[in-house]
C-alpha cells in the first residue's frame, strides 16, 4: 500500500510503501537506523540485515544522505518516535543517489545555509517552521471567513505610497514610475466601502536599509480593514484573531513546536483581552527606568522590549504622537496631537508585530494632511474619493505574518519564518 509518513498511522503492522529521502543515518554491523522523511514529516526506518538479505542491507549501508528512495516496511508502534511510528524495513529501492550533499549533519554556520537556503528548508527544523508558518495562514482564512471578512487582493505593482516615501522601490511601468506595494492598506479601504469587511494577505516590500532580526526586505502582510469600526472595536479584533492563530497552532502544531523546542505554557496565555497602554504611559514607564526618551520620539526595539517585559500576552501601545504616524490616520477628537492608532507589541522580545489605526474620514482634513506631506493630490484623487462619496468612520491594521512565526516558534530571526528570505545584501537563492 503506497502512503505518507504522515498517514502511517492508518496500517498499522501492515507493509507500506513511501516515496522519500535520507535525512539521516547510523548504522553497525548488522543493523542499520534510516532518518526518513517525505515532506509530510519524519520516521526511523530499521533494517535488519538477517531480515532482508545481504543486498539489501548493502543498499542502506551505502545509501548517501538526500538521495531519494522507495522504501518498504511494516508499520510499527514506537513510543520513543516523535510520530510515534516505526518502519521496519523490508525493501529498499533508490530513486536517485545524492552524491556529496552540501549540509552534513554537523553545525553550518549562518551564511553557509543561507546561501543554501534551497536545500536548508529540508532539514527538521525548517520544517517544523514552515508548517507552523502554513497553519497560521490557514487560521487567517479561517478566522476571517468565519467573521464575514472577504478577501480582496489589492495591487503589488503601485503608483502611491501608504507609509511614506523613503522606502519604495522603484519601478517602470511602461513610460510611468511604479512602486512595489508597500501596504495594501489604501486599496483595502477602497474595498471595505464596497464590502464592509475585508482581508487581503500577499507579499509587501520595503526598501529599508535595515540590518535586525526582525526586518525583512519582502515580508507578508495579513491587512483587514472594516467600515463603521472604531479604534477599539479594532483591536477586539486584533486580540481575537492573534489568540485564534495562536491557540490554532498550539492544537495542531504540537509536534513541530516540540521539534522546535518551543516552551509552550508561554503560547497558552495567549488569550485575548490583551493589555493596553497609551503611548504617554509608555514613555513615562521608560524614562522611570531609566531609559533616555523624550515625548514624540518614536519607540526602538530596546523600547518596546522593555515594555512587552511587563507583560505575558501581546501589549497594545494606543494613542501615539500624529508627529510620527502615517499621513492617514484619524486624530483623538479630544487631543488632535495624538493619533486612533495602535501598535501590538508581542512579549518575549519579538516586538511589533501589527500596526493598526481608525482612518481619517473627513475630507478636507485628509486634504490637509495631503499638503502637510507632500502627497500629489492627483496619486491620491482616488483616495479623497473615499471621503467624497458616503464616507465612513473605519479602522483596519496589518499584522505582519514572519515576525509573528518568530514569536510563535520561538526563533531568533525573521530569516528562518519565510522560504526565501529577502535581507539587506541577501536577494540569492
Ligand atoms: N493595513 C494597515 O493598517 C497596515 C499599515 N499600512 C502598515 O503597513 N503598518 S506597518 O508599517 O506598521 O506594518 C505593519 C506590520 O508589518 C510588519 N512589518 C513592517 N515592516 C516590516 C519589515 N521590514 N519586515 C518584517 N515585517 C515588517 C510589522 O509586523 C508591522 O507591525
Ligand atoms: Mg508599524
Amino acid at each position: 500500500m503506497k502512503t505518507t509518513i504522515s498517514q502511517v498511522g492508518n496500517y498499522l503492522d501492515k507493509e507500506v510503501t513511501i516515496g522519500g529521502w535520507l535525512a539521516n543515518k547510523r548504522s553497525s554491523g548488522k543493523i542499520a537506523f534510516l532518518q526518513l522523511r517525505d515532506g509530510t514529516g519524519f520516521i526511523q526506518g530499521v533494517v535488519v540485515k538477517a531480515d532482508v538479505g545481504e543486498e539489501v542491507f548493502t543498499v542502506a549501508k551505502n545509501m548517501t544522505q538526500e538521495s531519494s528512495l522507495y522504501v518498504k516496511g511494516i508499520v510499527r508502534v514506537d513510543e520513543r518516535a516523535p510520530s510515534g511510528y516505526e518502519l521496519t524495513v523490508t525493501g529498499l529501492e533508490i530513486i536517485h543517489e545524492a552524491v556529496d550533499y552540501p549540509i552534513t549533519p554537523k553545525e553550518h554556520g549562518t551564511e553557509f545555509l543561507m546561501d543554501h537556503r534551497h536545500l536548508w528548508l529540508r532539514s527538521k527544523r525548517q520544517h517544523a517552521v514552515m508548517k507552523i508558518r502554513n497553519e497560521l495562514i490557514r487560521a487567517t482564512y479561517e478566522f476571517f471567513n468565519d467573521n464575514g471578512f472577504v478577501k480582496v487582493d489589492p495591487p503589488i505593482l503601485t503608483g502611491s505610497s501608504a507609509e511614506g516615501t523613503t522606502n519604495l522601490f522603484h519601478t517602470k511601468y511602461f513610460d510611468e514610475d511604479a512602486y512595489l506595494s508597500q501596504s495594501g492598506q489604501l486599496y483595502m479601504e477602497a474595498a471595505a466601502m464596497a464590502l464592509g469587511k475585508v482581508f487581503s494577505f500577499g507579499p509587501t516590500f520595503r526598501a529599508e536599509k535595515s540590518k535586525t532580526r526582525r526586518h525583512l526586505i519582502e515580508f507578508w502582510m495579513i491587512e483587514p480593514e472594516m467600515a463603521f469600526i472604531d479604534h477599539e472595536e479594532n483591536l477586539k479584533v486584533q486580540e481575537q484573531y492573534v489568540s485564534y492563530m495562536v491557540q490554532s497552532v498550539l492544537k495542531n502544531c504540537q509536534l513541530e513546536l516540540k521539534a522546535l523546542g518551543r516552551d509552550t505554557s508561554k503560547l497558552e496565555k495567549i488569550v485575548a483581552p490583551f493589555p493596553r497602554i497609551t503611548y504617554d504611559d509608555a514613555i513615562k514607564f521608560l524614562q522611570e527606568n531609566g531609559h533616555e526618551i523624550e515625548w514624540g520620539e518614536d519607540f526602538g526595539a530596546p523600547h518596546e522590549t522593555a515594555i512587552a517585559e511587563s507583560f505575558d500576552k501581546p501589549v497594545f501601545i494606543t494613542h501615539y504622537p500624529s508627529v510620527i504616524k502615517a499621513f492617514y490616520m484619524k486624530p483623538d477628537p479630544n487631543r488632535s496631537e495624538v493619533v486612533l492608532c495602535a501598535d501590538l507589541i508581542a512579549p518575549e522580545g519579538y516586538g511589533e508585530i501589527i500596526g493598526g489605526s481608525q482612518r481619517i474620514d473627513d475630507m478636507e482634513l485628509l486634504k490637509k494632511r495631503y499638503a502637510e506631506h507632500n502627497l500629489s493630490e492627483e496619486a491620491y484623487k482616488w483616495y479623497l474619493d473615499l471621503r467624497r462619496y458616503g464616507s465612513v468612520p473605519h479602522s483596519g491594521f496589518g499584522l505582519g505574518l514572519e515576525r509573528t512565526v518568530a514569536w510563535v516558534c520561538g526563533l531568533e530571526h525573521v530569516r528562518e519564518t519565510i522560504p526565501f528570505p529577502r535581507l539587506l545584501n541577501r536577494l540569492y537563492p
